[in-house]
């Protein structure tokens, strides 16, 4: 075996995870100091932004509803700007795969026909020490045309040539996350800083070589004062790597209720960086519960898998999006349909049929593409856009001036149909338990009752429970009133009839009670969950 690497740390610099082969190769000098830089200009800044988070949420719980912002009303009415033109490589991304970084995924995305490839730090990847220096890692080894695996029954795995893979459009962690094994100055850094330096520093210029660029997804993003200031890493990054300003390009997630008020502001506040808009339906979901969890019975949210993208508030969001996208020259991205194929011909030809009415919603309403979470949909969605979008790479001039979208339609939660039913609760009972096992053992994306869950619709389940407890709802199929004591009883109810033994989700349980049924709302289960972690 051979010797942990050593690191040459810059002033001020500690990194206590612990050091395996190679490390040293993503945690170069260069990776460190860029961190140190980022974190040393932005950090109070990042910050302050998870201030203004809470705060606006605090405004809300008093009465003041969310609104399109009055200081920023001249962005909007302005009409004469628009974000850079189309970025080599993101011209035609009529199917994106998503998913995480380990070695095996990473080549089965690399080689699944899909334009592109969002390699996820974030929703799919549970932000393990060892899962934050080998994703770059893998990254860097599939570009250089070195990466391999060989699985525990021999099959040998191998990325194809890069005339033939996706492009690489990395998705560092939220603005939330920090990260406790690389310290600045004594105080631990940003996820996100921390991703976006580690692959930038190892990557970017080879993209660049290969004609590509250092490409990004921004989640989770709750302002437009957030995406400046991903525009200030941005700007530094390239003047620290010497590379022209406008080679990174970032795709930024609509996944959060503040957000949808302020599209056209993030766009403008990245425009010479910008790719595009996504609409990450899920962690949507997630957000407009967890803004208006305490308004009472008009943003009681029904049964999860009631909750579709036909629903009115949803489809607002997504109607919003294509039309600020396409005003502005940008890409609209569409979002992941959880379903994946499974083994029984019924569920699967089901699966098919729901992913491919999606999808052709999604080119209907003037998307450039969609997300796929397996390699087995990406011809399904492939076909969808094709038929849509004939020869053209995108339909970025289909503007959507029809798109008339007030405060009121994003925050219409009232006329969505649905019950809450007792089957719901123990469904969400089971998927943030399952899910939870899963993310603390180091799986980010796991397949829970043939559906794809990660970190953002696991966020779904345990925040409903959480609005369902605190506003004393009551199910509508059996008429009980959810308490704290009956989500206990149900989740040992679940745990017994789930695979494996109740020893195996003590874990898991112990943060569901953090995140699911204490008085006080854990702002994301990731956060008590990473705290769990060595
Ligand atoms: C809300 C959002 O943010 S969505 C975006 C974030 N979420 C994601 O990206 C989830 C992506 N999807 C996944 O991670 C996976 O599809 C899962 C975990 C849901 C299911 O994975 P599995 O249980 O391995 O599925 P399954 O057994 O059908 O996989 C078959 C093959 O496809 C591969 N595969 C499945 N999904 C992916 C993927 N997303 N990327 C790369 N390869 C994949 C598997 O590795 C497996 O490969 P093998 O045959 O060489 O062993
Ligand atoms: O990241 C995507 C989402 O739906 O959440
Ligand atoms: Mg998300």
């Amino acid at each position: 075996m051979s010797d942990a690497p050593t690191l040459q740390l810059p002033d001020g610099v500690q990194v206590t995870g612990p050091l395996q082969e190679r490390y040293e190769v993503i945690l170069s000098p260069k990776a460190l100091e860029l961190i140190a830089r980022l974190h040393r200009e932005l950090n109070a800044d990042r910050l302050t932004a998870l201030q203004a988070r809470a705060a606006r949420i605090k405004q809300v719980a008093d009465g003041t509803d969310l609104d399109f912002l009055e200081e920023t009303r001249a962005v909007r009415e302005d009409d004469s700007w628009k974000v850079a033109p189309l970025a080599p490589g993101l011209e035609d991304r009529r199917v994106e795969m998503t998913g995480p970084t380990d070695a095996k995924m990473t080549i089965n995305a690399l080689n699944s026909g899909a334009r592109a490839w969002l390699a996820d730090q974030e929703d799919a990847n549970t932000p393990m020490w060892g899962n934050v220096v080998q994703g770059p890692l893998n990254l860097m080894d599939s570009i250089d045309g070195t990466l391999d695996f060989t699985s525990a029954e021999g099959k040998e795995y191998k990325v194809a040539p890069f005339e033939q893979q996706p492009t690489i459009i990395v998705r560092p962690r939220g603005w939330h996350l920090p990260e406790k094994h690389i310290l600045v100055d004594g105080e631990q850094t940003s996820g996100s800083l921390v991703d976006f330096a580690l692959y930038l520093t190892a990557c970017g210029q080879k993209q660049i070589d290969r004609g590509h660029g250092p490409y990004f997804y921004l989640p989770k993003m709750e302002s437009h004062k957030e995406a400046r200031l991903w525009n200030r890493a941005f700007v530094l990054g390239q003047d620290f790597l010497g590379i022209p300003q406008g080679t990174i390009r970032a795709t930024c997630l609509i996944e959060t209720l503040p957000a949808a008020f302020e599209m056209e502001e993030i766009l403008y506040e990245l425009r010479d960086h910008s790719s595009g808009l996504n609409a990450g339906r899920w962690d949507y979901l997630f957000s407009v519960i967890k803004t208006y969890r305490t308004r009472g019975a008009d943003y009681i949210v029904p049964d999860r898998n009631t909750v579709t993208m036909t629903v009115p508030f949803m489809r607002a969001y997504t109607e919003l999006l294509v039309r600020t996208c396409h005003k502005r020259g940008a890409s609209a991205m569409g979002g992941m349909a959880a379903q994946i194929p499974t083994k029984d011909e019924q569920t699967n030809a089901a699966a098919y049929e729901k992913v491919t009415a999606d999808k052709t919603r999604e080119a209907n309403d003037g998307f450039d593409g969609s997300w796929v979470a397996h390699p087995a949909m990406v011809k399904t969605c492939f076909e969808v856009f094709e038929e849509m979008l004939g020869g053209k790479p995108n339909q970025l001039e289909k503007t959507r001036d029809d798109v008339h979208v007030d405060a009121a339609a994003l925050l219409d939660v009232r006329s969505t149909p649905g019950d809450v039913t007792e089957a719901g609760l123990r469904a969400n009972i089971d998927i943030a338990l399952q899910y939870l096992r899963s993310w603390l053992t180091g799986r980010g994306a796991v397949a829970i009752h043939n559906l794809m869950e990660d970190a953002a619709t696991a966020e779904i389940s345990r925040s409903q429970i959480w609005q369902q407890i605190q506003n004393d709802v009551t199910t509508a199929d059996t008429g009980t009133l959810i308490t704290r004591e009956w989500v206990l009883q149900l989740a040992d109810e679940v745990i017994a009839d789930l695979p494996g033994e109740p020893a195996d989700y003590e874990d898991a349980k112990e943060t569901f009670l953090q995140v699911a049924v204490a008085d006080e709302y854990a702002d994301f289960l990731t956060l008590p969950a990473y705290e769990r972690m060595a």
